[in-house]
């Protein structure tokens, strides 16, 4: 059987999208409850205690525990990339898959320093989806297709899931998916990506604008994302909305990886409560589309790289709030008295 004929069709997809569940009140109510007993002024270990209950609300477990915490990485090829869009050449999808799988890339030592799985997906990484300043990336068939592969990453317990991508050329698709999603110009959202000079800037701007007239005024989010997205984007937004229904809080990376997250956006605003954005990358149009979206990532380190580096360290901090949050004395255990 081909891909495309087990493919979900879009109505299905949305029909996902309508069924995703809200918080889970018992487990965030316990929690709460629990927190306020802890050795420690209340309040004072901050967004610390606010992670911890947003684990419980989006997990169902009080209190959260994370035993089998992934980064999945999405690898893919654009072929808009062949452009100048990017300071990189597409030949560096495959050479990083091979780095990645070699433990050398700076994912593999945040994952080994926090104790995180990781896993590479190829998503036909030698076989560019042709160029959005020229045709659509993917059809409808495929275009499911690839949400419903990138599903694939809860597999096997994970409790905990981290997006990441590698995609020569994506943050060029990045800024065209939230052009179309969100409107505005095309400088509006793009930026240096790995580091493109002056000129390399400017190609990016006309292949945002050319995607754009391309796509002549479609809004509706799954199309904008099979017309001038890609497919670590798709599989990407497939996986935030499993997650979603398998109970399994999201961290999501850098500017790549929101855009992903913004197509579940645009298909429901709340569709994003059990995602914590976890910095604010240096890419320029990061910030603008965090604060559309009205999300507060947890830090700013001036880091621009993808490959889900900055999710990788916002899950150490995770990790840190459920290990508090479960292992810290009440006052009554450890016999503090509480306050006067
Ligand atoms: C060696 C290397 C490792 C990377 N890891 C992530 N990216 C990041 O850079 C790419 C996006 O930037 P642009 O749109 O400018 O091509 C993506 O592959 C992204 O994951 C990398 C890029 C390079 C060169
Ligand atoms: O923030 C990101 O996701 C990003 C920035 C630059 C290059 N690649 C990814």
């Amino acid at each position: 059987m081909s891909l495309s004929e087990t493919a979900l069709p879009f109505d299905d997809i949305r029909n996902l999208v309508k069924s995703m569940p809200g918080p889970d009140e018992e487990a965030l109510g316990k929690v709460k409850a629990r927190d306020a007993e802890l050795t420690k002024p209340a309040g004072s270990l901050g967004r610390l205690e606010e992670i911890a209950e947003w684990l419980a609300a989006w997990s169902g477990k009080a209190p959260p525990k994370i035993t089998r915490p992934l980064v999945a990485i999405f690898a893919t090829a654009h072929g808009v990339a062949d452009e100048g869009v990017s300071a990189f050449p597409s030949a560096v999808n495959r050479q990083m898959v091979e780095n990645f799988a070699a433990g050398g890339a700076a994912i593999n030592q945040l994952c080994r320093a926090y104790d995180i799985g990781l896993k590479v997906f190829d998503l036909a990484v030698d076989m560019p989806t042709p160029s959005i300043t020229k045709e659509d990336a993917m059809d409808e068939a495929n275009c499911a297709a690839t949400m419903a592969y990138g599903m694939e990453a809860l597999a096997g317990g994970i409790d905990l899931i981290c997006l990441g991508e590698m995609g020569i050329g994506n943050t060029t698709v990045a800024a065209a998916v939230l052009n179309g999603l969100f409107g505005g110009k095309a400088e509006d959202w793009i930026g240096r990506g790995t580091g493109v000079d002056d000129e390399g800037l400017a190609r990016k701007r006309a292949a945002v604008e050319t995607a754009i007239a391309r796509l002549n005024g479609e809004k509706d989010p799954l199309e904008v994302l099979r017309k001038i997205g890609g497919r670590e984007i798709a599989a990407m937004a497939g996986l935030i909305i499993a997650a979603r229904l398998q109970r399994v809080p999201v961290i999501v990376d850098g500017f790549v990886t929101t855009a992903a997250a913004a197509v579940v956006y645009a298909m429901d605003p709340s569709g994003l409560d059990h995602c914590l954005f976890a910095h604010v990358s240096a890419e320029q149009a990061h910030a603008r589309v965090l604060e559309h979206m009205g999300k507060d990532a947890l830090f700013d380190f001036g880091m621009r790289l993808g490959e889900g580096s900055g999710a990788a360290l916002a899950a150490g901090i995770a990790k840190a709030a459920a290990e508090m949050h479960s292992g810290m004395a009440t006052f009554a255990d450890a016999g503090v008295a509480g306050k006067s």
